[in-house]
């Protein structure tokens, strides 16, 4: 890899269809200004054939990118560019794995029960596969995720519509309060490095390490908490009779991929608190075809044509569905409802398609309702129920005046609960958990019962400081105030409020406005601002990084896949994501069904034109800057005209957004005087591009309307995609032509 190299993600769904037809144009325009575009597949594919090489043919084997990057990561040259990937529910890893072994890779079975060694070990190499497992692995720095003008002026412009929730409506969200992660947090600051062992003591002193070795440093920040298993049922049960007595369709928000050993747990609870009278008669048989209610519904019912008695068990099901509150469906015309698969509903993306949808979901007929919104751990559903409240007091917020809510979130280094995995525990028997330092003290004490959720979190020093800093640069140059969304009630957020104080003395921070505020009252604060056409920084901690880089992109541009989304990294280098939000399985469906691809790649186009920006920073390449500049133009004009994709066939759809994205960097670098090589490479380039304008995108609509053959889910076919996703001979023979 020379310097001036910038590295490609290859990943999952509609960002890899999306970039079958965007990376060649890239990749032709960089060529120009000496830049080498490398690509690495960190798929949930790739990643499977990664861990299990010894099982694999010799042509069949591929590197462990994942991990060629994450210490790339840490290396000041560092230069990439993540699009989002699935991060794989155990249902999707297993199709990923059926698919493989269907296409002749002989990868294992997710072992369920692993009860051989052999098992064992297949399992432990699947559990690094599972969940949100690359983002954690490349985010070696704080986060900087926010709506850039032209696109807040695009919205302006043409204004999404936020719906207004009806008059009366019962929307809102139920959340625990009590015995749950946050009422029962407690922290310490690390006065010097150490190594903890976290131990549980059963009632009858039998004591079973659950994880030793664990090496903190000086001033980091360990918390423990644990959601208590029996209230976790007791307020399902209690909101299961809520939302049949206010008749609203009940639906429960989760973050089963980030959090992924704790919340399918807790999805699981929600299953049975459901299905309460199917899990009485029938739980020992589902338990015995190893049908578990942590993978969802929708696994269940496709696991009992095995089980004997199967047909009943279903009829059951169907039974409990017709009786209980009416559930919320992902997919009504699939019977796909909220309780289905675990990652389906994830709490970042979903609730605020609620609130955008005038706080309505849809049911069984594919109605709209009202709905009872589930989200039991109480840390930070405030800041759901705040909007809520604010919207129906105050009207839906309009697009085209309302002000913007960037986020500054700490991340770095597997920050707080996105870092917990590896220490988190459902508790076997009643006792006590504790974790103990290396000298034999006791530092944080839990009395826990059997069922309860137990996890420990971690914050090191390094990354809150750059956090703090990330925090302060930004407030200077947006001229922003900026809110630290802490709640001093909570004891691992008064430890970062503590740090926050003193790390804020080592910047100038005069003439700044800097605040800290608890979330729910952040919320409400930064609503009213937003509504003055006032802009304010959120500066949160890792889980509210996620939640508000899409909760506010939503309600201001109508999708966080128009995000500018930035970490700079600690040790220098740049990682550059493209957009804030997800790999949208259902533009897989749409292309499959009808060779129309509705993604938008605008947050790729930031995230290009900002890495070109840093590799010139760091390299001295200047033509790199010229390309990042012009880049940055042809953005501009791209939203002026309009050409992000349709939603429909017979329009442009993200192939033909591409074209025009390249049309008007090519015109843009012919037009430019600061590098006269470059003007005179795409001069002829933006001529034959402008003149047959027509024709191209006469090419790429005609293929529309039809199915479309990629040859695989998780793992397509490299000739096929590039067949569906470049279908414009006339546009592939101008980019081809260049250099
Ligand atoms: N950085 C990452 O790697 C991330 C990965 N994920 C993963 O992605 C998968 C899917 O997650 P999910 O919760 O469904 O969220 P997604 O963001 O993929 O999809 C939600 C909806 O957002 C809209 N949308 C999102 N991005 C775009 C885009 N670029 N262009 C047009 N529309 C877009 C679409 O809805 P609409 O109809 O409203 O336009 C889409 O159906 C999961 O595996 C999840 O873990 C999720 C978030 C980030
Ligand atoms: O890593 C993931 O699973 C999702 C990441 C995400 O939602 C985000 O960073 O906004
Ligand atoms: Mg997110």
């Amino acid at each position: 890899m020379n310097d001036s190299t910038i590295v490609y993600t290859h990943t999952d769904e509609a960002p890899a269809l999306a970039t079958a037809s965007f990376l060649p144009i890239v990749q032709a325009y960089a060529k120009a200004a000496d830049v080498s575009i490398e690509t690495r597949d960190i798929s949930l594919s790739g990643r499977i054939l990664a861990a299990f090489p010894e099982r694999l043919k010799e042509d069949q084997k591929v590197s462990d990118a994942l991990k060629e990057l994450g210490q790339l990561a840490t290396k000041p040259e560092a230069n990439i560019i993540k699009l989002p990937n699935i991060s794989a529910s155990i249902p999707q890893l297993k199709a990923a794995i059926a698919e493989l072994q269907a296409a002749g890779y002989d990868v294992p079975d997710y072992p369920e029960d692993a009860s051989t060694d052999e098992e064992r070990e297949a399992r432990a190499r699947y559990d690094k596969i599972k969940g949100s497992a690359v983002n954690p692995v490349l985010r070696e720095g704080n986060s900087d995720r926010r709506a850039p003008a032209s696109v807040k002026a695009y919205a302006r412009k043409h204004p999404h519509v936020n719906k207004a929730f009806a008059a009366g409506s019962k929307t809102r969200v139920a959340t625990m309060g009590h015995d749950d992660f946050f009422s029962n947090e407690k922290s310490v600051v690390m006065p010097s490095a150490d190594t903890l062992t976290i131990r549980h003591t059963a009632a009858d002193g039998t004591e079973t390490v659950l994880k030793s070795g664990l090496a903190v440093l000086d001033g980091e920040i360990v918390d423990a908490t644990f959601l208590s298993a029996s209230a976790l049922d007791a307020f399902l049960a209690e909101t299961l009779k809520q939302a049949k007595a206010d008749n609203v369709l009940y639906s429960v928000h989760l973050k089963a991929t980030m959090m992924k050993v704790s919340d399918p747990i807790i999805f699981g609870h929600v299953v049975k608190a459901f299905f309460a009278d199917v899990f009485d008669k029938h739980g020992a048989a589902l338990e015995a075809a190893g049908l578990t209610p942590n993978d969802g519904l929708g696994s269940i019912l496709a696991g009992l044509s095995d089980v004997v008695g199967g047909e009943q068990i279903a009829a059951d099901f169907s039974a409990a569905i017709a009786a209980g509150p009416r559930l919320s469906y992902t997919n009504s015309d699939k019977g796909i409802t909220n309780l289905h698969v675990p990652s389906d509903v994830i709490v970042d993306a979903s609730m605020p398609a609620l609130v955008r949808n005038g706080g309505k979901l849809w049911g069984v007929d594919g109605g709209e309702d009202d709905t009872l919104a589930v989200i039991p751990d109480s840390s930070y559903a405030g800041v759901y129920q705040a909007t809520i409240e604010d919207v129906i007091a105050n009207g839906p917020l309009d697009p085209a005046t309302i002000g913007t809510v960037p986020n500054v979130g700490l991340m770095a280094q597997a920050a707080e609960e996105y870092g917990s995995h590896d220490k988190t525990f459902e508790i076997a028997s009643d006792g006590r958990v504790d974790i103990v330092n290396a000298a034999g003290d006791v530092l944080i004490s839990h009395n826990v019962h059997k069922g309860d959720i137990w996890r420990a979190t971690q914050a090191k020093d390094v990354p809150i400081r750059d956090w703090v800093k990330l925090a302060v640069t930004r407030a200077r140059a947006s001229n922003t105030p900026a809110v630290f969304w802490l709640d001093e009630k909570r004891a691992h957020d008064a430890q970062i409020i503590a740090k926050v104080k003193t790390y804020l003395k080592d910047h100038d921070t005069s003439g700044l406005t800097i605040e800290i505020m608890a979330p729910a009252e952040a919320t409400k604060y930064s609503l009213a601002r937003i509504r003055q056409g006032l802009d304010t920084i959120s500066v949160t901690g890792n889980v509210l990084r996620d939640y508000n880089t899409d909760l506010f992109p939503i309600l201001e541009v109508g999708t966080s896949a128009k995000m500018l989304s930035i970490v700079p990294l600690l040790n220098g280098g740049g990682l550059f994501e493209t957009g804030a939000g997800g790999s949208a399985p259902k533009h897989v469906q749409q292309l499959v069904e009808e060779n129309f691809l509705r993604w938008d790649s605008l947050g790729e186009f930031f995230a290009l034109a900002a890495s070109l920006e840093h590799l010139s920073d760091t390299t001295g390449n200047k033509k790199a800057l010229v390309l990042s500049t012009t880049l940055d133009r042809a953005t501009g004009t791209f939203l002026e005209e309009d050409r992000s994709p349709g939603r429909k066939v017979g329009t442009i759809d993200n192939r033909g957004s591409h074209f025009y994205l390249g049309l008007y960097w090519a015109q843009e670098l012919a037009i430019q005087t600061d590098d006269a090589e470059l003007a005179a490479i795409f001069a002829p380039i933006a001529e034959a591009l402008a003149s047959q304008e027509e024709t191209i995108v006469a090419e790429l609509i005609a293929v529309q309307g039809k199915p479309a053959d990629i040859g695989g889910y998780y793992k397509p076919d490299a000739v096929k995609i590039e067949k569906v996703m470049r279908p414009s001979a006339t546009l592939n023979k101008v980019i081809d032509s260049i250099n």
